[in-house]
């Protein structure tokens, strides 16, 4: 799904009006009616206190054109015009003036107002602010906002949490709606998306406001949200006659001493991700730990006991993936240094690789085009230096990607792997999965994904997407404490099958009954 800038939601809005023939007071109607449907579904005529708490742009015209809705249907309302501003908008004096002819005089709010008492059984609508946000809210609206949010009702945000800028990070926490529930216009915004901005919210869902559809296809995005609908398109089926050479070589190497546990994961993640063969290429110690908890891959050691000192390896790999348990001594970065200054295959770099890497930024130069790099933050920051905030670590990580010619996976809660100016946002995944070793399974995903014939980004994208899915099954049996990594590597195929789950028919009503 494409996720659209504030400057795109505007022309798409524009777009909109002149090709279907609307006016903007009648897009508003369509968003409003939408609003009004989402809540009236809920309360089914239940009467808890709506406060709606408007601005004066159209975010106001917003909640002022479902507060004359919910008054038509009985409910039981209180509206707020929160009187920030001189410069009203027209379709916000349409709804008021809508408004006050069905003799509903809402509350002006300004800095002299006494806070209005809202209880914690109450629902409050914000369209304080939407989209057009372009400077932190003042003094006296913020103290509102942090009244509203210490009021513990339940907060339904209109289009963003008012107080969320689009494009850049909020500097109060306290001038931002804390929201349990977004209603967005037809694209989910970026900042849902960010660690620092992500934070304001419980959970957002999508309203189809019925946005042009040629705008849509033909608009294109710096960022798009990877979901089940995505990923489904770039399934690669399994051949009927295929043999364990289709389906590619996958070659994991690292591991050291009290370390091979992350060569394992990875080689799981590998297998059972599909790759045809999975070897790996471990130090001396690794053998028989490796053998015995994985009968399928094969192995091959280093010289060394403890860590990789060699890459003297005899294994034809259709993809690497290097790092997991792989240490930083001495000799190993100066074999993963010469290994790097004629190796030709594929790779897929995480973890001690990357900080390797990290710490002799020349050999960044070394690696093949297209390789794959899958830091978490601490190392991401190694690698493209520090950041001010998440705007600018996207920008950052999006240079450096370019620079390197790499599909860069910046892991987190919602993972974005980057490639060639373009982001991709992963929507699956849980808290659970922070914990040791997830990131491990992950490497062996993506590596078992190129084996098989996905391009580099595809399996990025693809991987992280099955990962986060497989935790997401798993969770279900486990609860957020006790999930593993190894208990994501061994729902891989759940996740597999969970793809292509349709979802149950609803059963008629004499079915039911029987
Ligand atoms: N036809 C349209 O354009 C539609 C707009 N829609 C709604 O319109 C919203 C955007 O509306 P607007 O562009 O009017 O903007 P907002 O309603 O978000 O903000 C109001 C105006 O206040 C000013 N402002 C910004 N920051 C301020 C601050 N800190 N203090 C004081 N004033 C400030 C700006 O000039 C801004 O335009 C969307 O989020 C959505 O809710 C929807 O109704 C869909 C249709
Ligand atoms: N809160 C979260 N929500 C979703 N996914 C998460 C969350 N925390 C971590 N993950 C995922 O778990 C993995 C953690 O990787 P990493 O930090 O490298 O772990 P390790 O080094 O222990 O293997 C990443 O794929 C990340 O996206
Ligand atoms: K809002």
């Amino acid at each position: 799904m494409k996720i659209f800038t504030g400057a795109q939601i505007y022309e798409a809005d524009k777009f909109t009006i002149e090709k279907q023939q609307i006016t903007s007071d009648e897009l508003m109607e369509r968003v409003a009616t939408q609003i009004f449907n989402w809540l009236h579904l809920r309360l089914q005529g239940a009467q808890p206190k709506i406060h709606l708490f408007c601005g004066i742009g159209n975010n106001g015209g917003d909640g002022l054109a479902v507060a004359r809705h919910l008054q038509e249907h009985g409910y039981n309302i209180e509206v707020y015009i929160v009187n920030y501003n001189e410069k009203r908008t027209d379709e916000f004096l349409t709804n008021l003036k809508r408004l006050k002819d069905r003799n509903i005089w809402p509350n002006f709010l300004t800095e002299d107002n006494e806070l209005p008492q809202i209880a914690k059984e109450d629902i409050v609508l914000d369209a304080i602010f939407g989209i057009g946000l372009n400077r932190a809210p003042v003094s006296w609206v913020a103290k509102l906002m942090n009244h509203i949010n210490n009021s513990q009702a339940f907060i339904l945000a209109v289009d963003v949490p008012s107080g969320l800028f689009l494009d850049k990070v909020v500097t109060d926490p306290n001038a931002i709606i804390h929201a349990n529930h977004i209603l967005t216009f037809q694209s989910p915004k970026l900042a849902f998306f960010l660690p620092e901005t992500g934070i304001y919210f419980n959970q957002w869902e999508i309203l189809d406001i019925g946005i042009d559809a040629e705008y849509i296809a033909k608009t294109e995005t710096e960022f798009d949200l990877v979901s089940k609908n995505e990923v489904l398109q770039l399934y690669l089926p399994r051949e009927k006659f295929a043999h364990k050479g289709t389906y590619g070589h996958s070659l994991i190497i690292g591991g050291g001493y009290g370390k091979v546990g992350a060569t394992i994961l990875a080689s799981k993640g590998a297998l059972n991700s599909g790759s045809g063969l999975v070897s790996a290429y471990l130090p001396r110690c690794g053998y028989i730990p490796m053998q015995t908890a994985m009968p399928e891959v094969m192995v091959q050691t280093s010289k060394s006991d403890e860590h990789i000192t060699d890459f003297n390896f005899d294994i034809k790999a259709t993809v690497i993936g290097i790092g997991p348990g792989l240490g930083q001594h001495k000799e190993t970065v100066e074999a993963f240094s010469k290994f790097l200054e004629t190796n030709t295959t594929p790779l897929v770099v995480d973890a001690d690789a990357l900080n390797i890497l990290s710490n002799n930024k020349k050999l960044l130069e070394l690696l093949p085009e297209d390789s794959v790099l899958t830091p978490h933050p601490k190392e991401l920051e190694r690698l493209i230096g520090e950041w001010s905030n998440d705007f600018d670590k996207l920008e950052k990580a999006k240079a450096f990607s370019g620079q390197y010619k790499c599909v860069l996976v910046i892991k987190g809660a919602h993972t974005i792997t980057l490639y060639k100016g373009k982001g991709f946002i992963n929507t699956s995944g849980n808290p659970g999965m922070a914990t040791a070793g997830s990131g491990d399974v992950l490497t062996g995903v993506i590596t078992g994904f190129i084996a098989q014939g996905y391009s580099p980004v595809i399996a990025a994208v693809f991987g992280v997407y099955l990962h986060g899915s497989a935790g997401d099954l798993a969770v279900e049996s486990l609860g957020y404490q006790s999930l593993t990594a190894s208990n994501i590597a061994n729902t891989i195929g759940g996740a597999f099958i969970e793809l292509f789950r349709r979802p149950e028919a609803p059963q008629a009503q004499e079915q039911q009954q029987a």
